[in-house]
Order: C-alpha cells, then sequence, then structure tokens
C-alpha cells in the first residue's frame, strides 16, 4: 500500500473532504486523520446535512457511510452527484455487504471501503479521489456562456420531476426566466453583482448561482451577513486580525475575503454596513488587497463579490446613509429578484416543489395539493415570499397525515389582508398550539404590540410564542449556545433560528456565519 505521502493532496491547496457519518466517533477519527495529513474535513452526521455542506462547501471528495439515518445512504449518494455530478465518492460499507459496494461501485462511487479500515486504506482512498479530482478540474474547460450551468437550470432532481424539467429553480415565471438569464450571462465573468429583493425572495439562492456557473465554482461560496456584524467586528470579522490586535484576539484569524480565495464571498444586508466598514470595504475592493487588524502586510485578496440588500440602496445613498461612491462600485451589474406576489404563477409549482422535498426528508409519500388548497395559496399576499411559502409546506407537509395537503393543514404565520377577509380558516384552540417556528423574519407576530388583545387567536398565538421561546431556549442551552447544532436538532434551517433567538433575545454562537454574538443587538 503506498505511504500517505504519495497520495496526500498535492498542491499548497488543501482538498476539502465531506465526511458523512452518524457516528461522531468515527467522524472526528477521520476528520483527525486527514486534517493532520493536510486535507480539510467538513462532516457531516445525516443526509440532508451532507447535501446541504456539499451545495455552501464545495467538496472535492466525499467519504461517506451508508449506514444514515433520516435518508439511506445510498439515496445520498445518488442526491450528493446530482449537486455535483464530478464528486468523487468513496463509500463505506458495513463488514460483509459486498452487495451494497456493488451496487454503489455500479452507480459510479468512486471506491469504497469496508469496515474495519485502517488509517492507510483511508489515506490511500482519499489520497487517490482528490488525485482524480484534481485532474479532472484542471483538465475541464471553464464553461462557457452559451450552455447554461448545470447546476442552476436544475438544481435539484425534484424540479424536473416535477415539471418535466422546464422550471428555473422550481418557477415558470417569465420574472424568473430573466432572473436565470441574467445570472447566466453575468456568472463567468469576474463582475461585482448586487442581488436586490425583499426578505425571502431567494436573493441568496441567485448569489449560489452565480457562484455555481462561474469560474471559480470548484472554490468555496462564503456568506457573511453583514446586517448581524457588530460594528467594531466588522474589519477583523471580514480581514482578519492578528494576535493581540485588540482584547479578546489571542490568536491570529483570517477574515471572510481570505476563506473566500479563489471563490465567491456573499455580502448580505450589505445596506446595513457602518460608514468606516463602507470605506473599508471599498478600498479593498478598488485595491484588491486588504490588511489585517493589527498587520501591516497588505494580503492580495482573491474572491469574487455579490452583495444583496433587500433595502433601496439607491434611496440610502440619496439619504447620506450609503457611500455613493461605494454603490456604484459595486453596482456593476444588478439582479433585482421580484416579490412572489408579483409572479403568482410561481406559487403552485413552488409549493409542489417543497412538499416533495419535505416528503422525500420525512421519508414519506408525496402528498398533493388539493384545489382548495392551491386557491388559499393564491389569495395570501406572502410578505415573507418564498422563505414563507417553504415553511408553510414544510408544517403542512408535517401535519398532513393521509396523502392530500387540505386546506387546514396550512398554518400561514403572518395573515395578509386578503387571507384574512376572505380565506383565512378559523382553526381550533388545538391545532393553534402546536409547536411551530414560523415565518423566520416575522419570529414572533404575538410580540405586535398594536394588535387588539383579549380574542381567542391572540391568546392562542401568544401562548405559542411563550412555549417557542422555552423550546428555542431548551434547546441552545442543551447545544452549549450552538445555533446550527440547535437548528439542526428542532428541524429548521439556522437563517430562521436565528431571526427567532434575536427576536427572543437569547443568547447563541453562530459557528457558520460572520456575527457569531447572540442576537441582544435586536
Ligand atoms: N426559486 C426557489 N426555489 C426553491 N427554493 C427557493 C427559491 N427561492 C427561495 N427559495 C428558498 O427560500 C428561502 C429563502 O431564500 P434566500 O435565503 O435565498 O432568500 P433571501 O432573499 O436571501 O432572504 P433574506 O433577504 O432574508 O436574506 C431559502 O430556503 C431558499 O432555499
Amino acid at each position: 500500500m503506498p505511504s500517505s505521502a504519495t497520495v496526500g493532496p498535492a498542491s499548497a491547496c488543501r482538498a476539502r473532504v465531506l465526511i458523512t457519518d452518524d457516528e461522531p466517533d468515527v467522524r472526528w477519527s477521520l476528520a483527525t486523520l486527514l486534517s493532520r495529513e493536510g486535507y480539510e474535513p467538513i462532516e457531516a452526521a445525516d443526509g440532508p446535512t451532507a447535501l446541504e455542506l456539499a451545495r455552501r462547501n464545495a467538496p472535492d471528495v466525499a467519504l461517506l457511510d451508508l449506514n444514515l439515518p433520516r435518508r439511506h445512504g445510498l439515496e445520498v449518494f445518488r442526491d450528493l452527484l446530482e449537486v455535483d455530478p464530478g464528486l468523487p465518492v468513496v463509500v463505506i460499507t458495513a463488514h460483509g455487504s459486498p452487495d451494497a459496494a456493488r451496487q454503489v461501485a455500479s452507480q459510479g462511487a468512486f471506491g469504497y471501503l469496508s469496515k474495519p479500515f485502517n488509517n492507510e486504506d483511508v489515506l490511500f482512498a482519499v489520497g487517490r479521489a482528490a488525485e482524480a479530482r484534481r485532474r479532472a478540474s484542471a483538465t475541464t474547460p471553464a464553461w462557457a456562456p452559451s450552455s447554461p450551468p448545470p447546476s442552476f437550470a436544475n438544481p435539484d432532481p425534484i424540479v424536473s420531476e416535477l415539471e418535466g424539467g422546464s422550471t428555473v429553480w422550481g418557477c415558470v415565471s417569465t420574472a424568473m426566466r430573466r432572473v436565470a438569464d441574467q445570472v447566466r450571462r453575468v456568472a463567468p465573468t469576474e463582475f461585482v453583482v448586487v442581488v436586490l429583493g425583499e426578505t425571502g425572495v431567494g436573493k441568496e439562492q441567485v448569489a449560489q448561482a452565480i457562484h455555481r456557473g462561474s469560474r471559480r465554482c470548484a472554490g468555496p461560496f462564503v456568506p457573511v451577513d453583514c446586517g448581524a456584524l457588530p460594528d467594531h467586528l466588522v474589519e477583523s470579522e471580514l480581514f482578519g486580525h492578528e494576535r493581540g490586535a485588540f482584547t479578546g484576539a489571542d490568536r491570529s484569524r483570517s477574515g471572510r475575503f481570505e476563506t473566500a480565495r479563489g471563490g465567491t464571498l456573499f455580502l448580505d444586508e450589505i445596506g446595513n454596513l457602518s460608514e468606516s466598514a463602507q470605506a473599508s470595504l471599498l478600498r479593498a475592493i478598488q485595491d484588491r488587497c486588504a490588511t489585517r487588524v493589527g498587520s501591516d502586510t497588505p494580503r492580495r485578496l482573491d474572491a469574487r463579490i455579490v452583495v444583496a440588500t433587500h433595502a433601496r440602496l439607491d434611496d440610502r445613498v440619496a439619504q447620506g446613509r450609503f457611500r455613493r461612491d461605494l454603490f456604484h462600485r459595486l453596482a456593476e451589474f444588478v439582479i433585482t429578484v421580484p416579490p412572489l406576489r408579483e409572479r403568482p404563477e410561481d406559487i403552485a409549482p413552488l409549493a409542489r416543489l417543497f412538499v416533495a422535498q419535505t416528503a422525500r426528508e420525512l421519508e414519506r409519500p408525496n402528498p398533493i395539493l388539493t384545489d382548495e388548497t392551491l386557491r388559499r395559496l393564491h389569495h395570501h399576499s406572502w410578505p415573507g415570499n418564498v422563505r414563507e411559502l417553504r415553511n408553510l409546506m414544510r408544517r403542512a407537509v408535517l401535519w398532513a397525515d393521509g396523502d392530500q395537503i387540505e386546506p387546514d393543514h396550512l398554518e400561514f404565520a403572518e395573515a395578509s389582508p386578503q387571507s384574512q377577509s376572505n380565506v383565512a380558516t378559523p382553526r381550533s384552540s388545538e391545532s393553534d398550539s402546536r409547536f411551530q417556528l414560523g415565518n423566520d423574519r416575522d419570529p414572533s407576530p404575538s410580540m405586535s404590540h398594536d394588535e387588539p388583545t383579549g380574542s381567542l387567536k391572540e391568546i392562542v398565538r401568544r401562548h405559542v410564542a411563550v412555549v417557542e421561546r422555552q423550546a428555542v431556549a431548551a434547546t441552545l442551552k442543551q447545544t452549549g449556545g450552538n445555533l446550527t447544532r440547535a437548528a439542526r436538532l428542532l428541524g429548521v434551517d439556522a437563517k430562521t433560528l436565528r431571526t427567532k433567538a434575536r427576536a427572543y433575545g437569547l443568547d447563541f454562537r453562530d459557528p457558520d456565519r460572520a456575527g457569531s454574538s447572540g442576537g441582544l443587538e435586536g
């Protein structure tokens, strides 16, 4: 067997290895071994997490255990290849299961390891996979604008199953086709892109599509929530700091710009940056280099920049709240994602997409949406846009026991004027008090002080908020404040939980994103 020295990562660029195994000890020992050998391990305990990480981090190699909770390893294997058809996947099979090994080999796995395996086996398999990946990316021609980036037009196989492949992210509207065209046009360039749109319309999704369609697609996609960054931490978060640069800086740390080297830096909620942060960002973009806080040595920056905001940046410029020069520097190309209420033809296909995804995740048959349910969906005004629709459909699947989603399964987090007056269903107190995490941008409708108090509905909503706060607080306590793990335990996305935790004034740590302080800033 060759030694690890002959098969380890060949270049200075560390190969990223996604390790998916539900046993923490196995993950830990694989991650320790691989990082010692110069790889960058990323860990997932189950299939959905693995897919999320594969989308976000573009790993070079995947190590995948077949015995997984929530979703069988074989299905996760196919899903991973949907996300990245070129990803070499080394499957871990149980001792004495040659059938499983044959099956994955016939379906395109790069190789397999049978338990028990030793360190040499692992390093040999991962080394060969990383080398194959490196060679493939060196010979793959850059994506040409005339051919659509495959992962953009059809990011999830469900889209084509549901809609005959004729959708863009599950959408059929002309407006979203235009957005897709803009993405195709701009993705292969180095233009800075500004993505505008209301909260929850899919701005980050657009930014990810730009990344996947770019020549930098093998590099990292690094999102930074500028809205969550306390002013005094912005520079260190973006550009890094040296040890001792300020109180509490007990070690040097690279910034998000450095993390995004070779990939895309996605600056979300850019409209919220303070004046001094705007000045630093402008300098960094103009000079293409930046200096860590506490250092004198400028470092070259090599990240494509995509920014997003739900605010009217031009208004902020007019009001003197956003630098005009930065605005013009950023706005090389602007994409506006329209709100869901302006593209009602997308409601039904998106609803079906989310239902199918959730049913698959819960390993249930795919329920259909009744005509009355679709009518209700069309009467809603969607203040939380696609995120609100997604959350609504996820809850509906959870509560639908049969093969249909009925209007009674729809628990709108926020009533629109139409749905209040025309179609809102009076709900029983029993169903209203179910624990749920609602629209993540409207974390606690019951915390609004404008509402008349005393109605049964209001009493129930307040009750739900109290129960919800307790559940979020207890789960964060259980995870030692780790937001990502708490979100996983609660079965919601981290963004939803972040907003909830902030609204409820709960402290948390957010290892996935910048601005990892608690939510007390509001
Ligand atoms: N066309 C779409 N197809 C499938 N899912 C979508 C689509 N658009 C948005 N989503 C989903 O809706 C949610 C919100 O999307 P995203 O985070 O991209 O919105 P955003 O505009 O960046 O929100 P915010 O302004 O709050 O940051 C995500 O779960 C995303 O996957």
